[in-house]
């Protein structure tokens, strides 16, 4: 029997080895993590992370074929593929802070493979990496192999949150980049073997280590250019009187375009574009190639752009001031369908508001009070590293409160906020919310899901980004 470990049981390593467990019956996974907290919620009926339909995959394999386990160095030792998906942060201090990847996860896993391991081994980087990080990885190895051989393949993951297995059960693709030697492309079919469960063929593309890792990294970037172009398109909207959502279909008719990743949002987040382009951005630095690394630079700053503008919207539509006003957020996951609020434009929306000295009240359906509370008074960065890693019981922002429904967060504000597109938004009574609101009663909607018409009929003042202003906004226009 094939026997699979994978280090880090996170939002990669848990799906993507629970969905290998399930579509391959004959192969043993272990899924290891130092976190203790996190291998228990995984052996529990309460999963640490939320993810549609992983409940199910998991109870189907787990105590059969897939085992979650803190004994990592067992498990290493006895498998013959070992994944690693461990976290690979933005560096917060020293050479290339701000920029460049934090491989301290990544290398104290591969000292640890190598102290342990007593029989060859295929090692796998799971894990968003920087170009050329394998060569490392394969030095650490082979210097410390006490006889051992490794074969270190890429094979990065593509995989969104909240479509997680849906992603991993039809992946567009499944990539795999290894060394061009009969030793390299023996360790790429033996991974290959195993997709070939589920995954059709002609998907499965096979590359040299290099391209997998950079395409990776360009892959992210590139689905972060789109959204930070039509972003770009949503201010040029509102300055028009264009509608975002009526260029963003034309343009996508275009087949060479395509109609996907061309919502314009108050900003993308999650753990990954942020991190991927400004990892990518150092390495061209590394290079000498200024003028590559400008350009995805850019990607980012009409990101922050994008949220700075929406903040400016509300307070200069609100007489300028927000200041002991209560203003309802609703949403503050990254996306919908998920609990992830990593990177979520929310943090800097409302820190922006708090600012500005606002009273805020948050409801999310799948974020505790904990997490928003951590979240805001976080530093920059912190949040990439192992939980047990992270600063424990952060100090409360008391202008912040947490509730458990949308109705209550509306009760009295002066403004609501959109800031996560989760379906129960769109057919929320708003006549009621509009009752129980001071007037004149403002809704902002960061992610275009609420009929504008429906609501301005209500009596609301909306702002939607990239549509039609309403002359109220054309009258207290925001300051850039
Ligand atoms: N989240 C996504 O949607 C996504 C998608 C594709 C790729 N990625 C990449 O995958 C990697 C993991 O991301 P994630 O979201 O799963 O992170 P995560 O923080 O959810 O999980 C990483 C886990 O690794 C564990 N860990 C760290 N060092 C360890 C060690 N030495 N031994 C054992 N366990 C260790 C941590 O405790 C943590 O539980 C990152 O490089 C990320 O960029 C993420
Ligand atoms: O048209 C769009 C599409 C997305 N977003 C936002 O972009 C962010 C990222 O969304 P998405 O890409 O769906 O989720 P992630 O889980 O971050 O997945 C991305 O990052 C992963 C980690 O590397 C990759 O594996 C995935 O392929 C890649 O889509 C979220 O804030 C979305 O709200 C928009 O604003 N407009």
């Amino acid at each position: 029997m094939v026997k699979i470990c994978c280090i880090g049981a996170g939002y990669v390593g848990g799906p993507t080895m629970a969905v290998i467990a399930f579509k391959c019956p004959s192969i043993e996974v272990a899924v290891v993590d130092i976190s203790v907290s996190r291998i228990t919620a995984w052996n529990s009926d309460q999963l640490p992370i939320y993810e549609p339909g992983l409940d199910e995959v998991v109870k189907q394999c787990r105590g059969k074929n897939l085992f979650f386990s803190t004994e990592v160095e067992r498990h290493v030792s006895e498998a013959d593929i070992i994944f690693v998906s461990v976290n690979t942060p933005t560096k917060s201090r020293g050479l290339g802070a701000g920029k460049a990847a934090d491989l301290t996860y990544w290398e104290s896993a591969a000292r640890m493979i190598a102290d342990v391991s007593k029989s060859n081994k295929i090692v796998v980087e799971k894990s968003t990496v920087p170009v050329k990080t394998a060569e490392a990885i394969e030095k650490i190895l082979t210097h410390n192999s006490q006889g051992i051989k490794y074969q270190i393949l890429s094979n990065p993951e593509f995989l969104a949150e909240g479509t997680a297995i849906q992603d991993l059960f039809k992946p567009d693709r499944v990539l795999i980049g290894g060394r061009e030697t009969p030793a390299g492309q023996k360790a790429i079919q033996a991974l290959k073997d195993v997709y070939a469960h589920w995954v059709p063929e002609d998907r499965i593309i096979t590359t040299n280590l290099w391209s997998a890792e950079l395409s990776k990294l360009a892959a992210n970037a590139f689905l972060a250019q789109r959204i930070s172009s039509v972003n770009a398109m949503s201010a040029l909207c509102e300055a028009t009187g264009a509608d975002v959502a009526q260029v963003s279909h034309a343009v996508g008719k275009d087949t060479r375009i395509g109609p996907k990743f061309l919502n314009a949002s108050v900003g993308f987040g999650g753990s990954c574009f942020q991190k991927d382009i400004l990892n990518l951005v150092y390495i061209c630095e590394c290079n000498g190639l200024t003028e590559v690394a400008n350009y995805w630079k850019q990607v980012i700053k009409v990101n922050d752009y994008q949220k700075s503008r929406f903040v400016n919207r509300i307070v200069s539509s609100m007489f300028n001031t927000v200041s002991g006003k209560k203003i309802a957020v609703l949403g503050f996951a990254f996306k919908k369908d998920t609990g992830d609020t990593r990177e979520t434009p929310a943090i800097d929306v409302c820190k922006g508001l708090l600012g500005d000295k606002a009273r805020l009240s948050i409801y999310d359906p799948q974020v505790t009070e904990d997490q928003i509370q951590r979240d805001l008074s976080m530093s920059k960065f912190d949040w990439d590293h192992p939980i047990h890693l992270q600063p424990m019981s952060p100090s409360a922002v008391k202008e912040v409160t947490v509730v458990w429904d949308a109705y209550q967060a509306t009760k009295n504000a002066h403004g609501v906020c959109i800031l996560t597109e989760w379906d129960e938004f769109k057919t929320l009574d708003y006549q009621k919310i509009f009752n129980n609101m001071q007037k004149p009663a403002f809704i902002f909607d960061g992610r275009n899901v609420l009929d504008v018409a429906k609501l301005r009929k209500i009596g609301f003042i909306v702002y939607s980004i990239g549509k039609p202003l309403d002359p109220w906004f054309n009258d207290m226009q925001a300051m850039p």
